[in-house]
């Protein structure tokens, strides 16, 4: 397997005094919009000790005994195993993920109802992902802001649709598989949201698609991976590319990320910014309500494919 050095971005260009040097940067992140779909973010402003809390709190959750995840009502039921809809091995995912709606972590109910001696774990995790995803949003907002002045648009207009409140974590668990080398941790998917900020461990297992070829992601320890989604590249009509990308189980180790999905709220429409439009418009809750048909009914997204004009 082909390993590939995404873009590099170092963010400290866009706080730069120097004009030029916020240019620059802010046409790297574009360039690689377009060019890769993804590329990976240094000096990016989130505390390392920050990440490190999260990632422990993360471990912490996933060991909870497997019936308190799966009923306990934990993290607003969000807790995800497998493929439920799978019909052969190539729509399995071999994963455990909490794919939790930020609107719903400060309610007192995201705790689940069984919980009372899981209360001070609980309290624990919720504030260190409070701060964690604010972290994530303000950098996921800084980087939306500098792809929308890029196509002449307001960073205003932007932070009105995209909330923190209808933003979405997800913590992915890969167990170690030991029965085979081509089992998938997630399959081949595109991210449903205008972008994705990611923090993998030093495992590996990301691939991407890069010139009709899958090639791996070599984990780097001080960045964070950034990967335009479909609304993007819908608003985008196509200028940016939400690349499809997946997670290759490991024979020997377990892995972790943590992925944060920048989304609108469900009665958001979203319509191309250039004319003439390659999608017909759609809200992002049509859009959501579409791809969960298309996996109960083929067992994989379509997704973007299926609003082109
Ligand atoms: C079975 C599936 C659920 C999923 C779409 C897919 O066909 C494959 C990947 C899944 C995923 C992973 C990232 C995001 O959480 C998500 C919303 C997406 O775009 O692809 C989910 C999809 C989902 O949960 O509906
Ligand atoms: O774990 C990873 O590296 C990727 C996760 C991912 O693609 C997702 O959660 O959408
Ligand atoms: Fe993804």
């Amino acid at each position: 397997m082909e390993e590939c050095q995404l873009p590099l971005i170092d963010l400290r260009g866009l706080g730069s005094r120097d004009e030029r040097e916020r240019a620059a940067c802010a046409a790297a992140i574009c360039r690689a919009s377009s060019e890769w779909g993804f590329f990976q973010v240094v000096n990016h402003g989130i505390n390392p000790g920050l990440v490190r809390k999260m990632r422990s709190e993360q471990s912490r959750l996933f060991r909870l005994p497997f019936d308190d995840k799966v009923s306990g009502g934990l993290l607003n039921n969000s807790y995800r195993w497998g493929t439920p809809t799978a019909t052969c091995p190539k729509q399995l995912s071999w994963s455990e993920a909490f794919h939790v709606p930020l609107s719903k972590v400060s309610h007192k109910d995201c705790y689940g109802d069984n919980f009372t001696s899981l209360r001070c774990l609980l309290q624990s995790y919720r504030e260190v992902m409070v701060e964690f995803a604010a972290a994530m949003a303000e950098l996921a907002g800084t980087l939306a802001g500098v792809l929308v002045e890029n196509l002449g648009h307001s960073r205003g207009d932007f932070e009105d649709i995209c909330q923190e409140s209808s933003c979405f974590l997800r913590l992915n668990r890969y167990p170690a598989c030991p029965t085979s080398p081509e089992v998938f941790g997630l399959v081949p998917h595109t991210d449903s949201d205008f972008l994705t900020i990611l923090s993998q461990d030093e495992v590996g297992g990301l691939q991407l698609m890069k010139d009709s070829r899958w090639v791996a992601v070599k984990p780097n320890q001080d960045a964070l991976i950034v990967n335009i989604g479909d609304l993007f590249q819908a608003w985008s009509n196509d200028i940016y590319k939400s690349v499809e990308h997946k997670v290759m189980a490991n024979a020997k180790m377990e892995r972790y990320s943590i992925a944060y999905f920048l989304c609108p709220s469900y009665e958001t429409s979203i319509g191309s910014c250039r004319e003439p439009s390659k999608y017909r418009k759609f809200t992002f809750g049509e859009y959501r309500s579409q791809i969960q048909e298309q996996v109960k009914k083929y067992g994989y997204k379509i997704g973007l494919p299926s609003f082109r004009l």
